[in-house]
């Protein structure tokens, strides 16, 4: 028997936790109380900003225990000591997971990870309502990831818009043609090319490759998922890449600092 997480359909098992754990928040708090909250922060770390300055491959390295695909990825999973990993080894940028049921993620992990390191963070949860864009500005993410997938038009507007007015930026992940022709109407400039189908998981460099061109100028690229080697990072890069997003390669790694260092050697 398949599990919750198997794919077909994973997008909409989550979809449907992601609006009672919405449903939830509101419950709790309002979305003036965590905007105070954000306010009294400073302000978001330019997250595409630092991808754009990088001298080298920009790294978006991933910070996740799991993942529907793959199942647990690391059993000694300390967010700590992996964030510190990371920005030794030389990334630019981390990713954290918060969500619970697909990739054991947390609030209390992405604290955990703010508290270690300066480097600018994306929240990676599915963002389905405003409400979710302005707690994570209040737990001090530096960015937040749209799927194109989960959304429609006017949902996705709401969300850019929300992270725009919180100085958020915000990553908007695509997988096909369509998709990133939504993400270009709605004034997408960070463009994430997710090389893996959400909705199968098969996973291939090629879709980076395809859909590349179609971006307009201006936009800065980011490579999602699948990434293994310096040699995909070149391939990339050739194909227009500015930024890499990297999780399951490196979170598997003993010497994460080591490994992630490797991937930035010419
Ligand atoms: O990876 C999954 O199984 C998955 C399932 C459903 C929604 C999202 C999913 N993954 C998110 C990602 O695409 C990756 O975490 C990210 O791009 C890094 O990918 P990788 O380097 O292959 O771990």
């Amino acid at each position: 028997m398949g599990s919750l997480m198997d794919a077909p359909d994973v997008l909409k098992r989550i979809a449907a936790y992601k609006a009672d754990e919405v449903e939830d928040l509101k419950s709790k708090t309002t979305i003036e109380a965590l905007r105070a909250d954000a306010a009294l922060l400073s302000k978001p770390r330019g997250f595409e900003a630092a991808i754009l300055a990088a001298t080298g491959p920009a790294l978006i390295c991933e910070v996740k225990k799991a993942s529907p695909s793959k199942g647990i990825i690391r059993e000694d999973f300390d967010p700590e000591a992996i964030a510190k990993a990371y920005e030794t080894g030389g990334a630019t940028c981390l990713s954290v997971l918060t969500d619970g049921p697909g990739f054991q993620g947390s609030n209390a992990i992405f604290a955990q990870v703010r508290a270690a390191t300066t480097l600018p963070l994306l929240r990676k949860d599915f963002m389905l309502d405003p409400i979710q864009i302005v707690e994570s500005a209040a737990m001090g993410a530096d960015c937040v990831l749209i799927i194109m997938a989960m959304i429609d038009d006017a949902t996705g507007k709401a969300l850019i818009d929300e992270a725009n007015a919180l100085g958020l930026d915000a990553l908007i992940e695509t997988h096909d043609e369509d998709e990133l022709a939504r993400a270009i109407k709605l004034g997408g400039t960070l463009l994430g090319i997710n090389n893996r189908d959400l909705r199968t998981f098969d996973t291939s460099l090629d879709t980076f490759t395809r859909l590349a061109p179609l971006a307009p100028n201006g936009c800065t690229l980011i490579a999602e998922s699948g990434i293994f080697t310096r040699e995909d990072i070149k391939r990339l890069a050739g194909d227009g890449a500015q930024g890499y997003l990297i999780g399951e390669s490196l979170m598997r790694q003993d010497d994460v600092a080591g490994a992630t260092r490797a991937l930035l050697v010419t």
